[in-house]
């Protein structure tokens, strides 16, 4: 296995060499838990994952507000952070056809179910569709494939089949929903234990958006030291340290190192994000890093890649950025957050699985008059 721990590497593999480092690996976990290798997240780097994630991307992009989306979404947390802990059966793929462990068997059922659930949904979407009305996020997916019938290859789409729909399902589990969750606890744990970073905060959302209306995604260029805020909770609490792990379509080469197919590749997004050759005071929280002299948010600093880049460049980041602003603009326009007296602000990482998250811990959260 290689692991890269700086950004010229990570930029030589993923951006130089893009292709070549665009496969994911062969683990026995993943095959299951894609039904053979058909979602977006471990799908190989294939025509028929391109489309897929064009098609899925399309989706998403589609404004809905899908309460039994949401619902489904909730189901289980326990997915993600199984997934993020690894599988005995990895190591050893001989074992899991003989005996498997009690964790791989959990996880399993869990995505069963899921996949299962969705398949009827799925059905009974297909028989109802109108694509004048677009009801959900189903709906969008289905709406997404058919639009690709008139545009592209058809024999790349008839690979496409209603499993991969189905799957795009379990993508968005597994990797859209617990990072911006853990994300927001990030957000808040930092905000309680930085009251002077909190107070600039709230002067500038008070300055912009005022109380008496919430804070819109059109209000975001206009919040910029609550945007570089939120970037630097996203520096210093990378929600996904490790990303999901990348694999080499062909021998190639990185950092002057040579790297023979089918070797798995790991991107260390935390150490990008803790590298001092890039990050002056590394650990000191300071939004300021990310503003220019006029106090409007520069160009991304090179070594901060919290959605990766490349291939495999997470698929939500459009949507993920201004989710993750409004949630937090919204917190911050109403409520002041802060410790308890005599509580510590150091943040120590209490679980979590492929998205890692703060130890529980106790705020005092005030409505803001
Ligand atoms: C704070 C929020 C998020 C963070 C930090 C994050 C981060 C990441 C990272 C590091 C990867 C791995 C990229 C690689 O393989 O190099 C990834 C992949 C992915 N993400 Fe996200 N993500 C977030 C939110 C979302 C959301 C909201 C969605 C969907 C709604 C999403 C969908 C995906 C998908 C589908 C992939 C797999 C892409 C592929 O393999 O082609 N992510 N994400």
């Amino acid at each position: 296995m290689v692991v890269l721990n700086d950004i010229e590497s990570v930029t030589e593999a993923l951006v130089k060499r893009k292709a070549e480092f665009a496969n994911r690996p062969n683990l026995p976990s993943l095959d299951k838990l894609s039904n053979g290798r058909k979602n977006i997240v471990f799908a190989n780097y294939t025509p028929a994952w391109k489309l897929h994630r064009k098609i899925a991307g399309k989706a998403l992009s589609t404004e809905l507000n899908d309460p039994e989306f949401q619902d489904f979404i909730k189901k289980d947390k326990k997915f993600t952070e199984l997934i993020g802990k690894g599988f005995v059966e990895d190591m050893f793929p001989i074992m899991y056809k003989i005996w498997t462990t009690q964790k791989y068997r959990k996880i399993t059922e869990i995505f069963d179910v899921i996949a299962e659930r969705y398949r009827k949904k799925l059905e009974e979407h297909k028989k109802s569709f109108d694509r004048d009305y677009i009801r959900d996020f189903t709906d969008a997916l289905i709406l997404a494939r058919q639009e690709a019938e008139d545009e592209e290859d058809k024999e790349v789409l008839s690979e496409l089949t209603d499993l991969h729909l189905v799957n795009t399902i379990s993508d968005i589990f597994g990797a859209g929903i617990d990072t911006s969750r853990v994300t927001m606890y990030f957000a808040v744990h930092y905000m309680a234990g930085l009251p002077e970073i909190q107070a600039k905060v709230h002067e500038e959302i008070d300055r912009v958006v005022g109380k008496n209306r919430l804070p819109g995604v059109k209000d975001r260029e206009n919040l910029s030291y609550t945007e570089a805020t939120l970037h630097e909770v996203m520096r210093l609490g990378t929600a996904v340290p490790v990303g999901v792990p990348h694999s080499t379509l062909c021998d190639t080469t990185v950092g002057g190192y040579d790297v023979p197919e089918n070797t798995m590749v790991m991107i260390n997004h935390w150490a990008l994000h803790h590298d001092p050759n890039y990050w002056k005071d590394v650990d000191t929280f300071d939004p300021t890093r990310f503003l220019n002299e006029e106090g409007k948010l520069s160009m991304k600093p090179e070594s901060w890649l919290p959605f990766s880049a490349g291939r495999r460049v997470c698929l939500g980041e459009s949507v993920a950025k201004p989710e993750l602003h409004l949630m937090f603009a919204s917190i911050m326009q109403r409520f002041k957050i802060s410790l308890p007296e005599g509580t510590s602000p150091e943040i120590l990482i209490g679980g979590g699985g492929a998205a890692i998250q703060p130890a529980p811990f106790k705020i005092i959260v005030k409505e803001r008059k």
